[in-house]
């Protein structure tokens, strides 16, 4: 927004010659960000790695990270519901992971996966410098909405930085239908319960509120 920058300097960038508009252009080279939404068993995960994958197959160099909240498949993998596997950075937060590779393969990064998006309380600061500032492509997947349909973490607030997000949807496993939400099958109300096919289930709009009425204790 230009308000935040002094008058001087706005006259100053408008008053830039190509090649000086072409050195800036050069010293923040400019980055992407993908976002992939959508309820558990959507294809989250393997649209990420169909990407990932692709950007490999051009050349780029990729780094892939996970929540190491996700302990379900494995510990160094992003793994799909149908077995797909990709290694991957298992990581506490993401602003530790310049560090954690270290400054020069970080410059040679060109692409950044994340996955499970949701538990990266940093992700915003996380896809801004690293999009906006370091140039990278970076493709998060994560879930928009927990099993009560809440922000689910720093998801939906990266949508504003993005060149594109996707909501994917599942099939019901009630009703074959479209299905964008997850159902919780266990009585646990915690926010975070990390989990598959045992504890949840993807489900349309009819079977989340019918599911809901069903599991309502009886007084
Ligand atoms: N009810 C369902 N609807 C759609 N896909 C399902 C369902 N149950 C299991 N799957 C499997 O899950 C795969 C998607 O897994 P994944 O990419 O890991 O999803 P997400 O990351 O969104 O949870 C599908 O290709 C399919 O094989
Ligand atoms: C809805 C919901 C999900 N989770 C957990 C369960 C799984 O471990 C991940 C989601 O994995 P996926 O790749 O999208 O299938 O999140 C949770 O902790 N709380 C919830 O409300």
């Amino acid at each position: 927004m230009l308000h935040h920058i002094p008058l001087p300097q706005i006259q100053n960038i408008m008053s830039l010659t190509p090649t000086d508009q072409d050195q800036i252009t050069n010293i923040n080279p400019s980055g992407e960000l993908h976002v992939i939404v959508g309820p558990m068993f959507a294809g989250k995960t393997t649209a990420l790695l169909r990407r990932i994958k692709s950007e490999a197959t051009n050349g780029r160099n990729i780094a892939m990270i996970k929540s190491n909240k996700d302990t379900r498949y494995a510990i160094d993998s992003v793994v799909t519901h149908d077995g797909t596997k990709y290694p991957c950075w298992a990581l506490p937060d993401l602003l530790s992971f310049k560090q954690k590779l270290g400054e020069e393969a970080y410059g040679k990064v060109d692409v950044i996966g994340i996955d499970e998006a949701q538990f990266f309380d940093d992700l915003y600061e996380f896809c801004c410098k690293a999009a906006d500032h370091d140039g990278k492509t970076v493709v998060v997947a994560g879930l928009d909405g927990d099993y009560l349909r809440r922000n689910f973490g720093p998801v939906l607030d990266i949508v504003p930085l993005a060149d594109t997000v996707t909501k994917l949807t599942a099939r019901c496993e009630l009703c074959g239908k479209k299905a964008h939400f997850t159902f919780r099958k266990t009585n646990e109300t915690k926010t975070e319960l990390i989990g598959g096919a045992d504890m949840y289930m993807p489900v349309c709009r009819q079977h989340y509120v019918n599911g809901h009425i069903v599991k309502k204790p009886v007084v």
